[in-house]
């Protein structure tokens, strides 16, 4: 038989009903046998290979791309099943803008139509509670798509168990750059009067102009010291009395330090802030490279595996054996820590 023919063949068996019935029963077996070990709570996917796959199956590269979607609908609901809080996904590049008119409008109208559709028939994201929100350049989306992007958004938001951040166009060179520029900003203003952290200089100034006025060891208090204005957390253009109110105008202003920005700082600025840390980032079609994805987040013990697969064929099968390995390097590093730790404390009892 020739080979369309056996494609066929194949497709008709793989789709009757009991066949299909058959399959899935394993899908839920073997996610079932996942969800017995530990579980990534953030899983990151470069969703490459859409068009190399519409390539070689001789169809449009629009096509390769809607099949990508399904393919990401297919693998958001094995993530959701077996405890994947966070799924992150590359869905365009700023990069991407380079591309052609035709194909850039087609991944626009994509992004317009399947996540509305996503939204709206809710039943995969309503079922694991999870809420979509997108990450990157609004400012480069044309309006009809950012409308569209914001209802599905909007239509999801009561969701809060599960997320997925679609990151729409996205580099992590402009989310770092933003998050510094937001850094930078933050601390350019001056504290007012209410958020400012406790001064040691200025509750110790205060104490001792109590002091000066009731106490009767006045006359032995400390005489004011040299201390500086400017504590730790705090920089000031000016000396405090500390029975005025504190003053905001430009001169009297007290900014935050930026010797205080540590990367916690940054971090909280990063789209993710709020996510856990990524425990695990997957690109299909065989490209070992990050392509500008993920660099803030990942982390010491972030896995990042490469697939040859190209992602409209990924899935659970895919998914599965990357999934026990993490788990097993998981068990290795907590071994790890333990042995540090008990380590550790007989080195302390000694
Ligand atoms: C709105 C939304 C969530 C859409 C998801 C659809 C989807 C899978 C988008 C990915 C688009 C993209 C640029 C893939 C990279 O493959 P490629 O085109 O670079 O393929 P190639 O590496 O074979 O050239």
């Amino acid at each position: 038989m020739s080979s369309p023919h056996l494609t066929q063949l194949r497709k008709w068996m793989l789709e009757s009903p009991p066949v299909e019935w058959g399959i899935n029963q394993v899908r839920e077996l073997l996610i079932g046998a996942m969800r017995q070990g530990p579980i990534p709570q953030h899983v990151a996917f470069v969703m490459d290979g859409n068009r190399r796959f519409a390539k070689n199956h001789k169809i449009e590269k629009v096509e390769g791309h809607n099949l990508g979607f399904e393919a990401l609908a297919r693998i958001l609901e094995v993530c959701y099943k077996s405890g994947v809080k966070v799924v992150t996904v590359y869905a365009f590049s700023i990069e991407n803008f380079n591309r052609t008119k035709y194909e850039v409008d087609a991944l626009m109208e994509m992004a317009k139509i399947k996540l509305l559709q996503l939204a709206q028939h809710g039943e995969l994201l309503d079922r694991y509670g999870a809420s979509i929100r997108v990450l990157g350049q609004r400012n480069l989306v044309k309006e009809d798509v950012l409308e569209a992007v914001d209802r599905a958004v909007d239509l999801t938001k009561h969701n809060t168990d599960c997320a997925l951040n679609i990151c729409f166009p996205y580099t992590s060179r402009d989310e770092i750059t933003t998050a510094i520029r937001n850094t930078v900003e933050d601390y350019s203003k001056p504290l007012s009067a209410h958020a400012r952290p406790f001064s040691q200089t200025r509750i110790t100034q205060k104490i001792r102009s109590r002091n000066l006025n009731t106490s009767p060891l006045r006359a032995s208090s400390p005489t004011p010291s040299s201390t500086s204005d400017v504590d730790d957390s705090i920089s000031s253009s000016t000396t405090l009395n500390p029975e005025s109110p504190p003053n905001d105008s430009r001169e009297n202003a007290i900014y935050p330090d930026p010797e205080t920005i540590t990367s916690d700082t940054i971090g909280a600025h990063i789209f993710t802030a709020n996510d856990p840390p990524l425990d695990l980032l997957i690109r299909t079609s065989g490209v070992n490279r990050l392509s500008d994805f993920m660099l803030w987040q990942c982390h010491e013990n972030t896995e990042i595996v490469f697939l040859d697969c190209l992602w409209p064929e990924f899935d659970l099968w895919q998914f599965m054996p990357v999934l026990v390995e993490w788990q097993w390097r998981q068990k290795h590093i907590e071994d790890k820590s333990s042995v540090i730790g008990v380590k550790a404390l007989k080195t302390k009892i000694r």
